[in-house]
């Protein structure tokens, strides 16, 4: 059976997406999913998500990583749906929408596209990183020079070592750049490598480095490899609230494949 995908990327954080409102894509085949994500033997993705219909809001999202396995919110993947969704004439310029970790409401202006992401009340402080929740887990951690860190090495070594192990995190370099903007680079869970931005990871940092003190700032701009994010939060009472993941989502390519 023939089946039209689109790849959209929101700050080169790229996904695979299917219009599943009529629920023909095998969502349990593992093998298929990781196949559509490589990108030598697919179409090339960090993950693919399935717009799906909803019965109290515009659609849902489904997400998974790379390794073919549905996992925990993509906020990049939010980012784009959202624009798909506007491509596919479901909504207009505002919506709400269901994913994995609760409801979302989006706002879309021409191609950029601001998310409100889920509350988030507890950061853990370790000696020399921070870990959150942002809908995905991510592990922040601060060093000097963003650009000498070998990714893929060290942040292997922390998803896959102790608290983490097996289920694991995503994890987070951060370097400073002034008060309210940071460089960040991600090693994310699931793809098992660097990838270009992470929306839930960059969210992560924004409110580490507020609860560290290193920013004052509640509008922050995070500049990842893929390009510049914007992350913007309320602190009340312990807990971050109004939190807003905003940057570019584009759609890249339309394709026909059977399976
Ligand atoms: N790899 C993440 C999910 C995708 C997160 C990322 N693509 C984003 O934009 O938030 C995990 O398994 O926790």
């Amino acid at each position: 059976m023939a089946h039209i995908f689109y790849k959209y990327q929101g700050t080169g954080n790229d996904f695979v997406f299917f219009d599943n409102r009529q629920l023909t894509f095998s969502k349990n085949d593992t093998n298929l999913i990781a196949r559509l994500c490589d990108r030598r033997f697919g179409i090339g993705a960090d993950g693919l998500i399935l717009l799906e219909n909803d019965e109290t809001t515009d659609f849902k999202m489904v997400y998974y990583n790379a390794d073919g396995n549905e996992s925990s919110m993509c906020g990049n993947g939010g980012r784009c749906i959202v624009a798909f969704a506007k491509f596919l004439k479901i909504i207009e310029d505002k919506t709400t929408f269901m994913a994995v970790d609760g409801l979302h409401e989006a706002i879309i202006t021409n191609e950029t596209v601001a998310l409100k992401m889920q509350d988030v009340e507890g950061i853990t402080r370790g000696e020399s990183y921070s870990f959150l929740n942002t809908g995905s887990p991510h592990h922040v951690t601060c060093v000097n020079d963003v650009k000498s860190v070998n990714v893929k090495e060290e942040g292997a070594k922390i998803r896959y070592g102790t608290p983490y192990n097996e289920a694991g995190t995503n994890v987070n370099f951060v370097t400073r750049i002034k008060d309210n903007h940071f460089m960040v680079r991600t090693y994310e869970r699931g793809v098992e490598d660097e990838t270009l931005s992470c929306g839930t990871g960059v969210t992560a940092v924004a409110l580490a480095m507020y609860d560290q003190n290193n920013t004052n700032a509640s509008t922050v701009l995070l500049e990842t490899q893929g390009g510049n994010l914007e992350v913007s939060f309320t602190k009340t009472d312990g807990k971050y609230t109004n939190i807003w993941l905003k940057g570019p989502a584009q759609q890249v390519f339309k394709g026909e494949i059977q399976c």
